[in-house]
């Protein structure tokens, strides 16, 4: 898939790995719509992209994927500037182990409601042209981490929705396909305030020491997920990116 000229929603896209998928897709020539709920952060971004881009190529709107009606108004109002919405990434998130209810809400329950709304503009059965979804995850989706057992499961959940959704996706001939990334340690604020978020596991901290001997650069995740979105063939992977580089995750087939 060519980017030029497609139209990509990028959600926690003000900051991090969001801020550089969304720049990788403007490098390609996809039109890109942040969404995120950090105002301040989203308006600069959006500043410097037209500065580097051009005005039109870009749209910062607040949005929580936590909220219905800021999802069902972000999508429409997509849909009305932009034509279409060819690109989704789910990659907002957060980790406070002492609000788990929170972090699932926005983790899964963000991913899957982002994903719902899409697929009445994305299907092509709904009049909608397909395209692909790519949602971040992170190595904590397949190898739960001890010192947070919840931001643990919600990814677990991302990576779960995602292959039953590519599944899904191919039997109803949506013509949409999904794809999940699950980064190791990836340098931005999310680091910068997670440490005091571990709340009953915050003495475990320390048993992850040896996961981070280089924090990943933002862009390799970005890189990663385009690939994921311009490789046609690219259906239903679940890609662990890490300092080795990425390898594509096998999962026991035929369990029942
Ligand atoms: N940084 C890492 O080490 C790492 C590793 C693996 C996976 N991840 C995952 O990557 C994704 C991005 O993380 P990051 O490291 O760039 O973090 P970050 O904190 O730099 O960026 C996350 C962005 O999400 C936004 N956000 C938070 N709640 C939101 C909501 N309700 N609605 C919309 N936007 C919201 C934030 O405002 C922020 O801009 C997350 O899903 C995270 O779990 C991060
Ligand atoms: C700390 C776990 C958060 C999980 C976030 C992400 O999805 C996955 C990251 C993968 C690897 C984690 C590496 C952990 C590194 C440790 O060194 C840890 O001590 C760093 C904690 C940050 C801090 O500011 O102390």
């Amino acid at each position: 898939m060519s980017l030029g000229g497609k139209v990509a929603v990028v959600t926690g896209a003000a900051k991090g790995i969001g801020k550089a998928i969304a720049e990788i897709f403007l490098q390609n020539g996809a039109k890109v719509v942040l969404l995120d709920v950090d105002e301040p952060a989203g308006k600069s971004l959006k500043y410097d992209l037209d500065q580097q881009f051009g005005e039109d190529r870009s749209l910062f709107m607040k949005c929580s994927v936590e909220s219905d009606e800021d999802i069902k108004a972000a999508l429409q109002s997509t849909v009305d500037i932009f034509g279409s919405i060819d690109i989704l990434c789910n990659n907002a998130g957060i980790l406070k182990e002492d609000d788990w209810e929170k972090t699932i809400s926005i983790n899964l329950g963000g991913v899957i409601r982002m994903t719902y709304t899409a697929l009445e503009h994305m299907n092509k059965r709904s009049g909608g042209q397909g395209g692909v979804v790519v949602n971040t995850s992170s190595v904590a989706g397949l190898d739960p981490l001890l010192s947070c057992p919840a931001y643990s499961a919600t990814k677990h959940g991302v990576v779960a929705f995602t292959r039953a959704m590519a599944a899904a996706s191919s039997a109803s001939e949506y013509g949409i396909r999904f794809n999940v990334i699950c980064p190791v340690r990836v340098q931005t604020d999310f680091f910068s305030s997670v440490s005091q978020n571990f709340g009953r596991f915050s003495h475990l901290l320390g048993a992850l020491q040896k996961s981070s001997e280089r924090a990943l650069d933002p862009s390799e995740v970005a890189e990663c997920v385009l690939d994921l979105v311009m490789d046609e063939m690219k259906n239903g992977e679940t890609v662990l990116l890490s300092q080795s580089g990425k390898k594509y995750v096998t999962f026991p087939q035929n369990l029942w």
